[in-house]
């Protein structure tokens, strides 16, 4: 909506409630504020094309008198809708992003002090044994990001899993400005609880530079996603499905479910919870649910995030028998960006497992786009062991 004034016109009056936040789009207005009563007033200051003034909650009284020097027209944003000023993107810490489990509020980081910054597991989140490593990855390159000039964006990262985080404690997230040179800056990023470093990250970033472009990899012949079952499809029919065991299908109709803020469609059907022997490959789809701000930095922390939600349990693939019980942890974590990545537009995950010696399972991926462009590399290392104790309980060591 809008407002005009003549010169002289009175645009909001001192005592009144304030009905939005006004732009000026035309025109000039002075400021002033009665003194005592009617006769005194005390000019305060004068506001031109493009200056704002006015409230953006309904609760505010105009605190001054706005009045027209000459003929006004002022664009007003009515309070109701004032939240569209708000900034949507890791760099904001909106608090109103904690009521909806977007992976805007997974992400989101309360600044502490220089460097320091304080991420949460979200109560709501989906859980699993473990605090999920994708979490530590993308929460701790949100800070490192944060603390790097805008232009210079992570081309890699090598992380580390030191000791299993707690569920109900915060993490702190020290930064560590390793260098800032003039194209790359370098930081190391160590996740605190109760004063123990559980996780370490190092991170490089870079400016966008001209330079030689080949590609070698292609990406596999793959159904698109628009014909792949989605995950909460598949897990509906573990309900019912008679190949699985009762036990299982019970315990699917029991626990709640509570949907990934990543979509994820499998390639081809999963027998890895059918307890079948599989090759130690693995192709699927994946996507962030919600619509991310055009934030490059964003972006590439959820695909971070989610490419520790599928990934060492493939080195598992070969040696899955009926009963067999598995304990399993991320222990390292690599990733390098060969492009600018839209985490949600739909991405390819094409993963194999070369190798798996010693109780650790080795798993290396690429994610392609749509047009089958290699946009990461990622490799990691594994605990993988058979269960020793029927439901171990994991607790964290802090
Ligand atoms: C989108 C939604 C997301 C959210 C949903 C996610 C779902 C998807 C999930 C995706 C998941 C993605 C992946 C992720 O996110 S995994 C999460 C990220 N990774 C981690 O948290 C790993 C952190 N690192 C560590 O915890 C340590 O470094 C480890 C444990 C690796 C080594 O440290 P340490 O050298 O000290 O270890 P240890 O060898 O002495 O053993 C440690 C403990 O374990 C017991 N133990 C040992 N062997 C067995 C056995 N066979 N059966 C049963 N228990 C066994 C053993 O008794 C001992 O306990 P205790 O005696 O000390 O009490």
């Amino acid at each position: 909506m809008d407002a005009e004034a003549d010169g002289g016109e009175y645009i909001v009056c001192e005592g009144e409630r304030g009905d939005g936040v006004y732009f000026i789009w035309e025109g000039e207005a002075e400021v002033f504020r009665s003194i005592t009563g009617d006769e005194e007033s005390h000019t305060e200051f004068q506001l031109k094309c493009y200056d704002y003034f006015g409230y953006s909650t309904s609760t505010y009284i105009h605190h001054a008198n706005v009045i027209a020097l000459s003929k006004l027209t002022c664009l007003v944003l009515p309070h109701e809708h004032c939240s569209l000023l708000q900034k949507k993107s890791i760099w904001s810490t909106d608090k109103s992003l904690e009521t909806c489990l977007s992976m805007e509020s997974i992400l989101n980081l309360e600044p502490i002090e220089v460097d320091i910054f304080q991420g949460i597991n979200l109560p709501d989140a989906p859980k699993s044994e473990r605090v999920f490593g994708g979490l530590l990855i993308g929460q701790a390159l949100a800070a490192a990001s944060k603390t790097v000039d805008f232009l210079k964006v992570v081309h890699g990262l090598h992380a580390y899993f030191l000791i299993g985080g707690d569920f109900d404690e915060p993490f702190i997230y020290e930064v560590h400005r390793l260098r800032d040179g003039k194209s790359f800056a370098t930081r190391r990023v160590d996740a605190i609880q109760k004063g123990n470093m559980i996780f370490t990250l190092l991170a490089s970033f870079q400016k966008e530079e001209e330079g030689f472009d080949h590609q070698e990899a292609t990406m596999p012949a793959v159904p698109p996603p628009g014909m792949l079952w989605p995950m909460e499809e598949v897990h509906e029919s573990f309900l019912t499905n008679p190949l699985l065991p009762r036990t299982y299908r019970n315990m699917v109709a029991t626990g709640k479910y509570i949907p990934w803020p990543i979509e994820i469609r499998f390639c081809e059907p999963s027998t890895s919870t059918y307890g079948i022997k599989s090759p130690p490959s693995l192709r699927y789809w994946l996507r962030a649910k919600d619509k991310l701000s055009d934030d490059q930095a964003l972006h590439r922390c959820v695909v971070a995030y989610a490419s520790d939600l599928i990934f060492l349990n493939v080195s598992l693939n070969p040696h899955r028998r009926k009963g067999l019980e598995t304990i399993s942890a991320s222990l390292n974590h690599s990733m390098w960006f060969h492009r600018s990545v839209r985490a949600d537009d739909w991405i390819c995950f094409v993963i194999y497992s070369p190798v798996a010696n010693n109780a650790r399972g080795f798993v290396s991926g690429q994610m392609f786009d749509r047009k089958g462009e290699l946009l990461v590399s990622l490799t990691q290392e594994g605990l993988i062991r058979k269960d020793r104790s029927p439901n171990p309980p994991v607790t964290s060591k802090l």
